[in-house]
């Protein structure tokens, strides 16, 4: 059963995005300082979407998530208990630009369902997301907790300190349209990708880590990979790489497009890629291979009639 539909445009209009492949330390005030040093380098190369990577304020590893973590609630946080998101909100608003904030550790305090425990005390790997007046537009929350072992490659448990989110990202930028925002290992899975994508993103942006062993082979191929099955574009955004210290960063943050091409590509070190995205892109990649028209979703119907968490922040 085929569906037919008019398309309309799902990116209003032009737009550059820069993916800022950050060179963070562990010194949290001098990582917040270099990301608003390098977002003013990509807005006056004329972004008007930047993006920042994955746990860019802080080293990436368990044992620093609840040291680097801020409480966002109550929202918006006081400077105190979050200095990333203000100093976020200013980098955005500073240069007027839509900023995905790459992600943060973020801890959340709640009352304790147990009895004789007054608090309980949660971490999540979170992403902010600002307007270009600074007001916080979406938080996603790292859904998929990147758990691996790979013997001789790679070891990691985010599920021995942080907790999932529960929701999709997908944020409203007006003057260009929808953008689905999740967090690196969120990237393969491609039924989030898919849900955000049929509900009319022009672009999925990851803030993204991968590393030595994932990353010569899985980073690139999923970003298109994701470009491929959705027609949309991708951006993937990963910090910079620096061997002494205890996670080693792929880098090469990448912007592919509809057709799955790679438009640009970072190589290991700081660097800020741009890629200009259009809607005529899109609508030639959709009109040349119509899946628009050919998905079967009465064969497959559990990712069209699914139900799906999405939530505003
Ligand atoms: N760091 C991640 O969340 C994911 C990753 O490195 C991988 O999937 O490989």
């Amino acid at each position: 059963m085929a569906s037919s539909t008019t398309p309309s445009p799902v990116l209003k209009q032009p737009v550059r995005i820069a993916c800022v492949q950050l060179a963070s330390g562990s010194d949290k005030a001098a990582n917040l300082a270099r990301a608003a040093e390098k977002v003013r380098e990509a807005a006056a190369g004329g972004a008007k979407i930047v993006v920042l990577p994955e746990c860019f304020n802080s080293p990436y590893g368990c044992d620093y998530f609840p040291r680097y973590a801020e409480t966002l609630l109550p929202s918006p946080p006081s400077e105190e208990d979050s200095p990333s998101f203000h100093a976020l909100a200013a980098m955005a608003r500073d240069n007027g630009v839509y900023l995905i904030g790459g992600s943060i550790p973020e801890r959340e305090t709640t009352p304790s369902s147990q009895e004789g425990e007054e608090l309980q005390t949660r971490y999540y790997n979170t992403s902010l997301t600002f307007s270009p007046s600074g007001t916080l537009l979406a938080t996603h929350r790292k859904v998929h907790l990147f758990d691996i072992d790979i013997p001789g490659g790679i070891t990691f448990r985010e599920s021995d300190v942080l907790s999932p989110g529960n929701k999709l990202t997908v944020v409203d930028l007006p003057e260009y349209g929808l953008v689905g925002i999740a967090i690196c290992y969120d990237v393969r899975f491609p039924e989030l990708a898919t849900i955000a994508a049929r509900k009319g993103c022009f672009a999925l942006v990851y803030p993204g880590a991968f590393n030595l062993t994932t990353g010569p082979l899985h980073w690139e191929l999923l970003g298109r990979a994701r470009a491929l099955d959705n027609q949309c574009y991708v951006a993937l955004c990963s910090p910079a790489r620096d061997m002494r210290g205890v996670y080693h960063a792929w880098g090469h943050s990448l912007v592919v497009d509809p057709m799955a091409k790679v438009m640009v590509q970072a190589g290991e070190k700081e660097e800020i890629v741009f890629a200009d995205l259009d809607d005529q892109r899109i609508e030639s990649a959709r009109t040349g291979i119509p899946l628009r028209h050919q998905w079967r979703f009465d064969v497959y119907p559990d990712v069209s009639q699914g139900k799906v968490n999405i939530g505003e922040t």
